[in-house]
C-alpha cells in the first residue's frame, strides 16, 4: 500500500496491490504490478517472499531529537519547564563523545526498528557530537537530514555558542557531511527564544553559501514560549517573522509544531512553501495544544509529521498517525476527520515532500528508491487476528495504525539494503530463487 498522490486533494490517493510485486534493481524500483505478471516478465529475478504481511513505504519522521532518546517519557511538565529540568541537562551530557556515540546508537536503533527510513534530526549543540551522529548514521544505512543545534541565550552556558562559531562549525560540518552517502545537512537554530538576531544571521549566511541545505527549527509550540519570543523580538511582527526577517524560510524549511500560528503566519508559510511538522504525541504529552490542521491546509501550508522524541513518546510513526487522528477527532467541528490514507500519507510521502526528496522516496513509484517497511504482526497477536479478518484494505490500514507497534515491524530496507530484520526474519530465511510452488 502507498499514497503516490495527496489524499487531502485526491480521493483515490491510496494505492493497494494485493499479491503485488516490486522489481528492485540497484536499490531502485524498476517495475511494479501484479506478482504473477512480474514473475513471468522477469523469470531470472531473485524473489523475496513477503506474503503474510503488509509492505509500506519506509516512514519519514520530519521532527526528532537525537540527544533526547534516553529521556523519552518525562511527563507532567509544560515545554519550558521540561526543557530546563529534563532535556537540557541531558543534552549537556553530549559534550562527551563516548556518551554521544552510545546515545546516537540508541537513537538510530529506535528509528530503524520502528520502520523509519528517513528522518529530519535535531542534532546536538556540540559539533563533535554531530560528527559522531553522522558517523553512526552512515553505519546504519538510514537517510538522515541533520545539523548542529545552535543557541546563544536563555538555555545554559555550556550549550551556548556565538554567531562566529555557529557559522564556522556549521560550515565545517556541511563540507564534511552534506550529500555524503545518505546524509544531508539542516541548519538548525533551536528556536527563536534561545537565538539572538546575530545567530539567526549566521544561520542565514550558511544557507546563502550552501543553498541546497535544509532549514529546521521550532515555532509556536507553547503559549509561554510564544509570549517570550514576542518580548525578545519587539521589532518582529510575530514568531514566524523572526525567521523570515533573517531570510531563513523556503522550500526546504521545516517548522515543528505550529500549534498557535496566526493567519498572517500561515499565509507567509504558504508563500515561502515551508512545511509544518505536526507532532501530535509531543503536543499531547507537553500539553502544547491541538494542531489546527484544517487552517494549515486551507492556507496552503504543507504538513508532514514528526515524533518529536523525546518530547514525544516514542519512535513509532504508526502511533503518531493514530494520535494525529485522535486530535482531529477531539477538535470537533474545527477538526479534519482523517482516513487511513491520510495517516499513511502523513507518515511517508508528506515527509518526502517536506525534505524536497519526493522524486526519490515516499512511495513505491517506478524510479523511487526501495525504502520500505514490512509489517507482519507476530502470529497469534491481536493485530494478527484483526488482519486475518479484515474485509478491505482500508480496514487493514486502519488496524495497522490503531494497533501496530514496533513489535509488528519485521523487515526494513533503505535503497534496497536491509537495515533491520526482526529475529526470525533475516533476509536469507525468506528469499528464494523461485517461489515454492514452482519447485518440482
Ligand atoms: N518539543 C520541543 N520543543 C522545543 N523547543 C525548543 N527546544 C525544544 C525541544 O527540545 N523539544
Ligand atoms: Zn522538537
Amino acid at each position: 500500500m502507498h499514497t503516490p498522490s495527496n489524499p487531502f486533494t485526491d480521493d483515490d490517493a491510496l494505492h493497494v496491490q494485493e499479491d503485488g510485486g516490486l522489481l528492485v534493481d540497484g536499490g531502485k524500483i524498476t517495475a511494479s504490478g501484479d506478482f504473477a505478471t512480474l514473475r513471468t516478465e522477469y523469470p531470472e529475478a531473485t524473489i523475496t517472499d513477503l506474503r503474510g504481511g503488509v509492505l509500506l513505504p519506509g516512514f519519514i519522521d520530519t521532527h526528532v531529537h537525537y540527544p533526547q532518546v534516553r529521556i523519552i517519557g518525562g511527563l507532567g511538565m509544560p515545554l519550558l519547564d521540561w526543557l530546563d529540568h529534563v532535556t537540557l541537562p541531558e543534552e549537556a551530557r553530549l559534550s562527551s563523545d563516548t556518551y554521544a556515540r552510545a546515545v546516537a546508537r540508541d537513537f538510530l536503533h529506535g528509528l530503524r526498528c520502528n520502520g523509519t527510513t528517513t528522518a529530519l534530526v535535531f542534532g546536538s549543540h556540540y559539533r563533535s557530537a554531530v560528527d559522531v551522529f553522522f558517523e553512526e548514521a552512515a553505519q546504519t544505512g538510514l537517510r538522515t537530514v541533520a545539523g548542529q543545534v545552535v543557541s546563544d541565550r536563555m538555555l545554559r552556558d555550556e550549550l551556548h555558542t556565538t554567531p562566529e562559531l555557529a557559522y564556522s562549525e556549521g560550515k565545517a560540518l556541511i563540507e564534511r557531511w552534506h550529500g555524503v552517502g545518505r546524509a544531508r545537512y539542516a541548519v538548525t537554530p533551536r528556536f527563536s527564544l534561545s537565538a539572538s538576531e546575530g545567530i539567526l544571521d549566521a544561520c542565514a549566511a550558511l544557507m546563502h553559501e550552501f543553498p541546497d541545505v535544509h532549514f529546521t527549527s521550532h515555532i509556536n509550540e507553547n503559549v509561554r514560549e510564544v509570549q517570550t519570543v514576542k518580548e525578545l523580538f519587539p521589532g518582529s511582527l510575530d514568531y514566524l517573522d523572526t525567521y523570515d526577517r533573517a531570510g531563513l524560510l523556503g522550500r526546504r524549511s521545516v517548522l515543528a509544531h505550529s500549534v498557535h500560528t496566526t493567519d498572517r503566519e500561515l499565509g507567509q508559510m504558504a508563500a515561502h512553501h515551508c512545511t509544518a511538522a505536526h507532532c501530535p504525541c509531543s503536543n499531547s504529552a507537553l500539553g502544547s495544544g491541538l494542531f489546527p490542521l484544517k487552517r494549515h491546509l486551507n492556507a496552503g501550508v504543507h504538513v508532514s509529521m514528526g515524533t518529536d522524541v523525546g518530547g514525544g513518546t516514542g519512535f513509532s510513526m504508526l502511533k503518531e498517525g493514530l494520535q494525529a487522528y485522535f486530535m482531529q477527532q477531539l477538535l470537533g467541528e474545527g477538526g479534519l476527520p482523517l482516513t487511513p490514507a491520510h495517516l499513511l500519507y502523513l507518515s511517508t510521502r508528506a515527509g518526502a515532500q517536506a525534505l524536497d526528496m519526493q522524486d526519490q522516496i515516499g512511495d513505491f513509484g517506478v524510479g523511487k528508491a526501495f525504502d520500505a517497511v514490512w509489517l507482519r504482526p507476530p502470529e497469534g497477536s491481536t493485530l494478527d487476528a484483526i488482519l486475518n479478518h479484515a474485509t478491505s484494505s482500508s480496514e487493514t490500514l486502519a488496524a495497522l495504525f490503531a494497533n501496530g507497534t514496533q513489535a509488528d515491524v519485521a523487515r526494513v530496507w533503505v535503497g534496497g539494503d536491509e537495515v533491520f530484520a526482526r529475529a526470525g526474519f533475516k533476509g536469507s530465511e525468506v528469499v528464494q530463487k523461485q517461489p515454492p510452488e514452482l519447485v518440482s
